[in-house]
């Protein structure tokens, strides 16, 4: 696995470190709002995971499947939802949690989905923002780091549902995905 890897771009220790920091201002941000913070899975889960212990005010959680990926580096355009909230949105102050911000599609239609479902306030934290090849005009209210051009994987990116489980943040091999 960690053969398929040309670089590593952000180690644990940095992305820890970061996740304080933005532990500590959403703290700050949503203090007495009980914001329900919602997990796009299944790329966002180990940042989820990481932010929510850095987060000191109430907060609920729940979790949406979407994906436009398969096995491919590039979005197919259609976002299919493979699971949906548990509860209403309605009049709620919500925070969506991304690993990455790429071309814009996925998020778009969950802010899109979000706003109809009446939700008082919609806001985007995400670890890692692609801004080269976006699709549709989407800017993070959050965000831990932006990356270079490159196709990454690790700390739940995926290539073909591979490299998830990387402690680190690391830019994979053309090859990986070319031959
Ligand atoms: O800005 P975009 O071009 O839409 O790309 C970003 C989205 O793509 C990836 O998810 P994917 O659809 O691969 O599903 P996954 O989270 O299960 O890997 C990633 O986790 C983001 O959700
Ligand atoms: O660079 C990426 N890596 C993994 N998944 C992704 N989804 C959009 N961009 C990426
Ligand atoms: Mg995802």
């Amino acid at each position: 696995m960690e053969n398929d890897i040309l670089d590593v771009l952000l180690s644990e220790e940095e992305i820890q470190l970061k996740i304080k920091e933005l532990g500590r201002v959403i703290s700050e941000d949503y203090k007495g709002k009980n914001p329900l913070v919602i997990c796009v899975l299944k790329g966002a889960a180990p940042f989820m995971s990481d932010l929510i212990k850095r987060i000191s005010i109430h907060m609920e959680m729940d979790f949406m499947a979407v994906s436009s990926y398969g096995a491919s580096t590039v979005s197919s355009g259609e976002v299919r939802i493979i699971k949906d909230l548990d509860a209403s949105v309605e009049g709620r102050h919500i925070l969506l949690v991304e690993d990455i911000i790429d071309s814009g599609l996925t998020l778009s239609y969950l802010l899109d989905l979000l706003h109809r479902r009446k939700a008082a306030s919609v806001k985007i934290i995400t670890l890692l923002d692609k801004p080269h090849n976006r699709k549709i005009e989407l800017k993070p209210d959050y965000c831990g780091f932006i990356v270079p051009d490159e196709f990454v994987v690790g700390y739940g990116l995926d290539y073909a549902e591979r490299y998830r489980n990387l402690p680190y943040i690391g830019i994979l091999k053309p090859e990986v995905y070319t031959s």
